[in-house]
């Protein structure tokens, strides 16, 4: 019998040997759910009471195992349904790369198949304790509501938030997965002068859609099978506190409807109950999509998104907020130091650099998860240049190279110095050619093939543009 007090864990891998071992094994400590794929995953989630708050995710799952796209994917669709939960990667494509992108979609770690099994409950039992140690200090943050950050963003941010705290309409908040929106609707409550009502949130994102109306609204009694008695839904909990809806972009249309009759007169009604009802909540709504593009598509209502979005917070991504990088890390190096009983680990000057240039795709979430990294595995230690970069996403160089300036040599040198950091074994001649044949196919495919003015694009001549090619030709040979 699963006990409700074992936390639970989600186990996502299509190797049965794996799951079935596992399962055996962590179902002492863990209430313990497996899924064999992404789509198994997100109906065990829709079952589940409580979301996880531990995942074991494979990289590669059907219907694609041999690329880690799913297992990317999954990472994802779990933080969108829980932003607390500890993902842990375990998986045998443990190239670098996709290690470390899992990593910058906010995975706290990857162990390596085979693992030892004593190994992972250990690393299992400390995500528990640290996800323990940050809930409480969201419950009792002290300065600033727990928003850290003394950069020119997030001064403005933070008056935005005060601004916004008692004004009479709905609040949007917009900024990327991991950027802190869910803080910011927190603030926002305890800011204001609901702080004593209640203060609920519900992500749209993890709610099945056929119940995703009556968790809302509530329903009466016999209202549909299965409804013995009648039920309160979130905007009656929410009282006159704040109702904060997560991944409003997620929201069923015919929901978007019932949402926007609350917004313009409070009115709802429970499901299979004609009595109208008055919401006093205050909402609140995130979205890490643009929802203008979601209008665009027909897949969210323009009307809801004017309602919505009377007061919008842009919530700025860590890359653009300077020296925050840094404070986040001293507070978060402290931090878990505190909560593991380690001494704080530090970063040389060099490194320091580098942490100064990252690009933080995970955001303030990718932050902590490298914190926690470092801690562990360098207490009270001086971290190197090297040492960092082995944490970092390093796909975040094949995104800079689209972003690449070449008349700008300070973009590409620095383009070179990431390169050299954080790839092995570079070899010049390899890096030139590929460079080099880029170039040649992108102008052959602009041109449709036509050898002359492909030339004339990359402004050579014709016969040394056929001469290049059959050079690649034979290099690929
Ligand atoms: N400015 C900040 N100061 C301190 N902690 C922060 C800050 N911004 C974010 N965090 C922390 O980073 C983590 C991710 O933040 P949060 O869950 O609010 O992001 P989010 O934008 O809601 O992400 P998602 O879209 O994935 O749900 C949390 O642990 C949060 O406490």
């Amino acid at each position: 019998m699963a006990s409700a007090q074992l936390p639970v864990l989600m186990i996502i891998d299509d190797d049965p040997l794996i799951t079935e071992t596992l399962h055996f094994v962590l179902s002492k400590s863990f209430d313990v759910y497996v899924a064999e794929s992404r789509t198994q995953a997100k109906s065990v989630l829709r079952q589940l009471d409580q979301p996880p708050s531990l995942a074991l995710v494979d990289l590669g799952l059907p219907p694609v195992p041999h690329k880690p796209d799913e297992g990317f994917k999954v990472i994802g669709e779990l933080l969108a349904h829980s932003p607390t939960m500890k993902i842990l990667v375990l998986s045998g494509q443990n190239e670098d790369v996709n290690v470390k992108h899992a990593l910058a979609l906010g995975a706290v770690d990857f162990i390596a198949k085979p693992c030892d099994v004593e190994r992972l409950q250990g690393i299992l039992q400390n995500a528990l304790k640290l996800q323990d140690a940050e809930l409480e200090e969201v419950s009792n943050p002290t300065e600033n509501y727990g928003l850290l950050g003394e950069s020119q963003p997030m001064q403005a941010l933070r008056k935005q938030i005060s601004q916004f705290a008692d004004a009479p309409f709905p609040v949007l908040i917009e900024g990327e997965s991991g950027s802190g929106k869910e803080l910011i609707a927190s603030s926002l409550h305890r800011m204001s002068q609901r702080s004593k009502q209640p203060y609920l949130s519900v992500n749209c994102a993890a709610i099945s859609p056929m119940l995703a109306e009556s968790i809302l609204f509530g329903h009466g009694k016999g209202a549909f099978t299965g409804a013995a008695n009648s039920h309160t839904g979130y905007f009656e909990d929410a009282g006159e506190g704040t109702l904060f809806l997560d991944e409003i972009g997620e929201l069923p249309l015919e929901l978007q409807a019932k949402l926007l009759r609350v917004l313009e007169n409070g009115e709802y009604q429970r499901i299979g109950e004609t009595q109208t009802r008055k919401s006093k909540a205050r909402i609140v709504a995130a979205t890490n999509r643009d929802l203008r593009e979601e209008v665009r598509l027909g897949k969210f209502r323009i009307d809801l998104y004017h309602r919505l979005s009377v007061f919008t917070i842009d919530v700025p991504a860590l890359r653009t907020l300077e020296q925050d990088r840094y404070l986040l890390l001293e507070h978060f190096s402290q931090f878990y130091a505190r909560e593991t009983g380690q001494k704080p680990f530090t970063l040389d000057p060099k490194a320091k650099q580098r942490w100064l240039v990252y690009h933080f795709p995970g955001n303030v979430r990718e932050l902590r998860n490298i914190t926690i990294r470092l801690t562990a595995k360098y207490p009270g230690q001086l971290v190197n240049e090297q040492q960092l970069s082995s944490e970092l996403d390093l796909m975040e160089i094949a995104e800079s190279n689209e972003a690449l300036n070449m008349a700008d040599d300070n973009a590409l040198s620095n383009h070179a110095h990431r390169h050299l950091q954080t790839e092995a074994n570079i070899n010049l001649d390899q890096v030139l050619k590929a460079w080099e044949k880029a170039y040649v196919n992108a102008a052959l495919k602009v041109t449709h093939g036509n050898l002359s003015q492909a030339a004339k694009l990359l402004g050579i001549n014709r016969t040394t543009l056929y001469s290049r090619i059959q050079i690649q030709e034979e290099y690929k040979e």
